[in-house]
């Protein structure tokens, strides 16, 4: 795929935000230094780098989507996600406000659910273009399961340190149950003004983002700047989403961040990411773990009210954020843009 994988460097005189790089070989294995350095950047800043994950299929991934992507408006249109909620599917550019003033994104998405992908060629929820089809088997279905392996470890560590009983964060992301979990193209244009995907947090628990070009900016707390992440080769960006910060109390952080045209002579190019979303069963109440974990209690106290209506399940949820974010209004920008604006507003470490 020409201009994918050559591309100028990352300017060296732009700001950017460090992240403390975290190996998954290690933490997988235990070791107890690491696994302090994931927890410390779950919940200081809720991003960090992942080394050695082992997805091989990332380039593939590029190739793949890039190609589904490429298709003229007319043939991704008929995959369009709709206005009901659902995020599966094309979504094409201008769908969603990215502020206050009510200003267009530029980016396309291609969403692949998780539930799809591993019931093929059993379709749940929808069918997609024939590229993807084409490459489920050897490319989609394996980065899935590679990723899900990967969020699966972290959640797993995650668990224990909120000190839950073992299984009581990991049942919450059943594969086997109907969930929102889903493999994400997003596509920017060259050349563009204005930003890919406004400042948001994400919806679900752990997204993993595999980047070529810079773009990707976050907030850090206690900041009113956006500074750049720059891409490293082979490592993932991941972060912690809305989901988990509710189910931790609060104490795993979901930072907001957002997608602006690449940085220098990269802004010329085409941007497309890869990212992974994992996100709990639709049918799982969201809600601070009180019952089950003494830690999350105590942050819970300290955390203030979160927007969630009690007993809102997170199906019910993603699908209300989406609905939102294509409201092309004032209200549904405010609306989508998730708990950092309106919710856990106050973040608890311990
Ligand atoms: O493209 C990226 O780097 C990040 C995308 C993102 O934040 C999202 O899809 O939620
Ligand atoms: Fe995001």
């Amino acid at each position: 795929m020409p201009g994918l994988t050559t591309a100028p460097r990352f300017p060296q005189n732009i700001p950017t935000h460090p992240l403390l790089i975290v190996n998954y070989a290690l933490v997988k294995s235990g070791d107890r230094g690491e696994v302090e350095k994931l927890w410390k950047a779950a919940t200081e800043l809720g991003f960090w780098y992942l080394s050695n994950h082992g997805i091989d299929e990332v380039d593939d991934m590029f190739d793949v989507y890039a190609d589904a992507l490429d298709l003229p408006l007319e043939e991704k249109m008929q995959y369009e996600q709709g206005d009901s909620g659902n995020s599966y599917g094309y979504k094409a550019r201008g769908k969603i406000v990215t502020d206050k003033n009510g200003t267009l994104d530029t980016s396309e998405f291609l969403n692949v659910a998780q539930d799809d992908a591993l019931s093929y060629p059993r379709i749940t929820y929808r069918s997609y273009p024939p590229t993807i089809n084409e490459h489920m088997g050897d490319v989609i279905v394996p980065f899935v399961q590679n990723s899900l392996a990967v969020c699966t470890t972290i959640l797993s560590i995650f668990e224990q340190k909120l000190g839950l009983p073992k299984g009581e964060l990991l049942k919450r992301h059943s594969p086997t149950e109907l969930n929102g979990g889903e493999a994400r193209c997003v596509k920017t244009p060259p050349n563009a003004d204005r930003a890919g995907i406004g400042a948001h947090t994400d919806f679900g628990s752990l997204s993993m983002v595999h980047n070529r070009l810079g773009g990707l900016q976050v907030m850090p707390p206690n900041s009113d700047r956006w500074y750049y992440i720059k891409p490293l080769p082979r490592h993932a960006v991941c972060n912690v989403g809305d989901t988990l910060a509710l189910f931790s109390g609060g104490i795993l952080r979901s930072n907001v961040h957002r997608v602006m045209p690449p940085p220098g002579e990269q802004a010329k190019y085409t941007r497309y990411s890869i990212a992974y979303f994992s996100r709990p069963g639709n049918r799982i109440v969201l809600r601070a773990l009180s019952n089950e974990s003494k830690i999350i209690a105590r942050a819970a106290l300290r955390a203030p009210a979160c927007e969630y209506e009690p007993g809102t399940t997170a199906g019910e949820w993603t699908a209300r954020r989406i609905r939102n974010l294509r409201l092309k209004s004032r209200e549904g920008w405010i609306a989508s843009q998730g708990t950092e604006h309106d919710g856990v507003k106050e973040r608890t470490t311990v």
